[in-house]
């Protein structure tokens, strides 16, 4: 009978996605968090007595995320505060249910609680009552990811500087990132496509007027395969909610995903080869010229034009006034 690659002594419980290899269950959640330890330590991610919100859906991939960083934490001692923020769109029937998810890992017994501190930032108190319910109710499907997209940024931004946070850690994998690639490539958008597989956004107006993080953020999945994470969600008997967003069935992402997949199924390297050829074209970025930083004049949050997405966004929502921006090819 065959052996684990790794330790050559346990029968192999998978093959494993990333590389093809047989390893046993134990191996599997050895070296899954070790590559996101080299991770976070080849990117220096962490300083000691920073403060880490972990962006906390209540999805299998930010849960996956506050559990292996926990564990590694206390077998590595990076010296950093883990907290949770969660963002509520206000979407009944989907957030409600993940939230609950979020609150079980944050603390509540009986499964395996995290006890990490959790912060819970709504759209409607942010945004003049407008939850994604509210807002897609007023107009319609189209183009609401685009109003999800800009609140939640900055709601995270908010709930960041509520947790005194140095840093936003979110749970994008491997898969989500070749998808931006694949869907920048596909629209021609350069600048995006040389910045979109940066591990870590700084303060720098990233995405465009109106849309600059104050906190850093970093993808510490960024290597890791969604498949994997969903082995080890299975392995380790983690609390999550696997539902869609019931907004966003018609996003054009689908496509570069249902892509992506025929690529991997192909070849599993596909993924990987992908997010290295994007970060290739990164050193194009150079000269870039970035928008300056300021405050938005309506509600004072950090923004490279005089009001910010947000705000217009509201703006917008209260005259009625249905966008014509795309949302999908920003990072998200
Ligand atoms: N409502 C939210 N509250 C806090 N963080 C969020 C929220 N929605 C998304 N995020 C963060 O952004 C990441 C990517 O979000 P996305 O919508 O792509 O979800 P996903 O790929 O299904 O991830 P997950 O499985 O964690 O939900 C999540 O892993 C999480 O870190």
């Amino acid at each position: 009978m065959s052996k684990c690659h790794l330790c050559h002594e346990r029968p192999p419980a998978l093959k494993r996605p990333k590389d093809g290899s047989f390893v046993c269950k134990q191996c599997f959640l050895d070296i899954f968090e070790e590559e996101v330890h080299q991770t976070i330590v080849s990117n220096k991610l962490f300083r000691p007595g920073m403060r880490v919100a972990i962006a906390a859906s209540g999805g299998k991939d930010s849960t996956v995320l506050a559990h292996v960083l926990t564990r590694l934490d206390a077998r590595h001692q990076y010296g950093v505060h883990f907290s949770l923020l969660s963002i509520d769109e206000g979407i009944a029937g989907y957030r409600d249910d993940s939230l609950a998810a979020v609150r079980r890992t944050a603390g509540l017994p009986p499964l395996d609680p995290l006890g990490l501190p959790l912060e819970v930032v709504s759209h409607a108190e942010l945004f003049a009552g407008w939850t994604m319910d509210r807002v897609v109710q007023t107009i319609g499907q189209k183009g609401n990811c685009t109003y999800c997209g800009v609140f939640r940024r900055q709601a995270l931004d908010r709930g960041a500087a509520r947790l005194r946070a140095d840093l936003i850690v979110t749970g994008h994998n491997a898969d989500d990132i070749a998808e931006t690639v694949l869907m920048n490539l596909l629209r021609g958008d350069i600048a995006r496509l040389t910045r979109c597989t940066a591990i870590v956004t700084h303060t720098s107006g990233s995405d465009g007027p109106g849309d600059v993080p104050v906190v850093p953020r970093c993808k510490p999945l960024k290597y890791a395969y969604e498949k994997e994470i969903v082995m080890y969600a299975f392995f380790r008997r983690l609390d999550y909610v696997a539902t869609d967003c019931v907004y966003s069935p018609h996003a054009y992402r689908g496509h570069a995903r249902v892509f992506l997949k025929q690529l991997e199924t192909a070849r599993p390297s596909a993924i990987l080869d992908i997010i290295h050829s994007g970060e290739a074209l990164t050193t194009a970025r150079q000269g870039t010229r970035l928008p300056t930083q300021g405050v938005c004049s309506v509600c004072g949050h950090v923004s490279s034009s005089r009001v910010c997405a947000a705000c217009q966004l509201v703006d917008r929502l209260n005259t009625f006034e249905i966008p014509a921006v795309m949302d999908d090819a920003m990072p998200r």
